[in-house]
């Protein structure tokens, strides 16, 4: 299995250093445009691979799309973070050519790739690379419920001082600060997570994970990158080995949820194909209305995209 990750930034090498430590494949090829910069990263984590031990092979390269050739899943990273005061949606007119670009690359030499894209804003920046690869929509998703399920769940395992491995959970909509915890999906080893914590509380931490892609921009002076990386090697992980796990990922809908072309988190079961199968899940009055305030704001950042091209 191969796997390539365009863009060896702070994500990028992440997700390939997590795809080589836990061997989830064989071959990981990190490409940048930045002269040298894969190949050094690259090399850093080979030189690692005697001390963990692990035989994943890892190769960088600048811009040559021809050592990607034949890539199982790849996993789109390039282009600029937010910083201090920037919200993700002020990075569309930077990275949708970014993004456009890399991936007409990526298809001409791996036709067959199922694609990750992690690069924000996330869900416009997916339909992006559906458009502009031309493949089905279950093989091209974004990576955001991932992270953002983690961030929940590490917020919760806190605060019960539970481990987070016991948490389950699934949230939905639009990669932004309306995206929508389920506290009502939300359970720990099965006991339903409100029977454990109080109303209060709970309430605190949906908001303290809407709003935390924000929390680390302001800590760091730039997004972070271990737990977006790592989820996004989660997913590589579930795609490669045929998992059929449930993850939210952003994925086109065609009229799931009554939404009609627009890329947008929701529960999925995720396998070799990708995007194995759409979940729709019954929700209630105040959650549909949470979503609905979601999708509204992919919406208008849709029509921004459309204006640009
Ligand atoms: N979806 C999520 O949950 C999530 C989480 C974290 C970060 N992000 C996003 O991921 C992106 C990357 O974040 P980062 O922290 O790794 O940034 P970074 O600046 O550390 O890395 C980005 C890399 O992309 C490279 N790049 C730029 N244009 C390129 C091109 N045309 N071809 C190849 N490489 C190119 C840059 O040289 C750089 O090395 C940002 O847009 C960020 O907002 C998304
Ligand atoms: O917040 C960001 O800008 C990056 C990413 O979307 C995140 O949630 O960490």
């Amino acid at each position: 299995m191969k796997v390539t990750i365009v863009g060896a930034g702070n994500v990028g090498t992440t997700c390939a250093d997590v795809l080589a430590y836990r061997e989830i494949v064989n071959e990981v090829v990190l490409l940048d445009v930045k002269q040298g910069y894969a190949e050094g990263k690259a090399l850093d984590i080979w030189q690692k691979a005697s001390v963990y031990p692990y035989d994943t092979k890892v190769v960088g390269v600048t811009n040559d799309y021809s050592k990607t050739a034949n890539s199982d899943v790849v996993v789109i990273t390039s282009g600029f973070p937010r910083k201090p005061g920037m919200s993700r949606d002020d990075l569309i007119s930077t990275n949708t050519n970014i993004v456009k670009v890399v991936t007409e690359k990526v298809v001409k030499y791996s036709p067959e790739a199922i694609i990750i894209v992690v690069t924000n804003p996330l869900d416009v920046m997916t339909y992006q690379a559906l458009l502009s690869s031309g493949l089905p929509r279950t093989k091209v998703i974004g990576m955001a419920g991932t992270l953002f399920t983690a961030r929940y769940r590490a917020f919760l395992a806190e605060a019960l001082d539970i481990s987070p491995k016991e948490i389950s959970a699934v949230l939905m909509g639009g990669h932004g600060d309306t995206m929508v915890p389920l506290p009502r999906y939300t359970t720990i080893s099965g006991i339903p997570v409100t029977e454990l914590i109080d109303r209060e509380t709970l309430e605190h931490i949906v908001e303290r994970t809407k709003f935390s892609g924000g929390e680390m921009v302001k800590l760091m002076g730039t997004s972070a990158w271990y737990a977006p990386g790592a989820a996004a090697a989660q997913m590589v992980e579930a795609i490669v080995k045929d998992q059929h796990r449930v993850f939210p990922v952003s994925v086109c809908l065609e009229g799931e949820y009554g939404i009609e072309n627009c890329c947008f988190g929701v529960p999925v079961i995720l396998g070799k194909n990708g995007v194995e199968q759409i979940i729709e899940l019954e929700l209630n009055d105040e959650e549909k209305a949470l979503l609905e305030d979601s999708y509204t704001h992919v919406l208008e950042l849709m029509q921004v995209l459309e204006k640009m091209s």
